[in-house]
């Protein structure tokens, strides 16, 4: 059995993907910001690089926290207006198979994260080595949901067959779990997910439910970091080391 990185290795594959993420970005980029521990290496290092004059970029970004994290980086942004398309949208995930279909949500994140991958011409998903399933579903996957339709939900769930939970707040853990757009979060336990197009077209169904985490077709591309190295992942395609690899938008 494969011996579970320490939380020492996995920052270090956070590190590595991300820093390899630059290899995508050029100088009159509109880019997509993503959330989570992963999103915010790739956002420390851009900041970096726009300080330094190697890039002169803006971008969105899916939450509140990455905005303030872009913001202090020194990364211009803008407001998302109509008609904008982003060149590149660069992400976490909380799980990924090889044809880069992603359980996303685990920050809370999914919604505005689901609003700049569709908006994007390319989604570039960075992963450390634990995030690469064969079958998606041991993480729970996160639903954003509007407080009213909550019971209804969490009845239309339970027939899914993914125990339905309401994330409670890490800050207040006697309170339910926000998102930057006021709504609560529901964490569906399905153990696994054998056909995920087919539950995720269950769930669109479900009304009150905003979106959910399961993102199918989007990324163009993942970055997976193994040990020292990185692998990129592209639908249906065998994973190519990194210095070979020459499809960037
Ligand atoms: O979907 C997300 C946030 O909503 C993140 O991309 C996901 O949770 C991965 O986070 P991390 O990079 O910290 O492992």
């Amino acid at each position: 059995m494969k011996a579970t990185p320490s939380p020492q290795q996995l920052k270090h594959e956070k590190q590595l993907a991300a820093e390899a993420a630059l290899r995508w970005v050029r100088s009159g980029m509109l880019l997509g910001l993503g959330s989570g521990s992963t999103a915010a290496l790739f956002i420390s290092q851009l900041g970096a690089a726009v300080r330094a004059g190697q890039y002169q970029i803006q971008a969105v970004a899916t939450s509140l926290a990455s905005e303030a994290l872009a913001r202090e980086a020194g990364i211009p942004l803008v407001e998302p207006r109509r008609g904008m398309r982003l060149d590149l949208t660069v992400d976490g995930a909380d799980e990924l198979n090889t044809e880069l279909q992603l359980v996303k949500g685990g920050g809370g994140a999914l919604l505005r994260e689901k609003v700049l991958a569709t908006a994007a011409d390319y989604l570039l998903i960075l992963a450390d080595s634990t995030k690469l399933v064969p079958q998606l579903g041991r993480f729970p996957l996160p639903l954003e949901v509007v407080p009213f339709a909550l019971p209804w939900i969490l009845d239309a769930v339970a027939e899914l067959e993914g125990k339905p939970v309401v994330r409670m707040s890490r800050q207040q853990p006697t309170e339910p779990a926000r998102t930057d757009q006021g709504n609560l979060l529901v964490d569906c336990h399905f153990q696994s997910i054998p056909d995920a197009t087919s539950l995720a077209r269950h769930l669109q169904q479900i009304p009150g439910l905003v979106e959910h985490g399961l993102f199918l077709g989007l990324a163009r591309a993942a970055l997976v970091a193994q040990g020292e190295q990185v692998l990129v992942y592209t639908p249906g395609a065998e994973p190519q080391s990194l210095p070979g690899f020459s499809a960037f938008p």
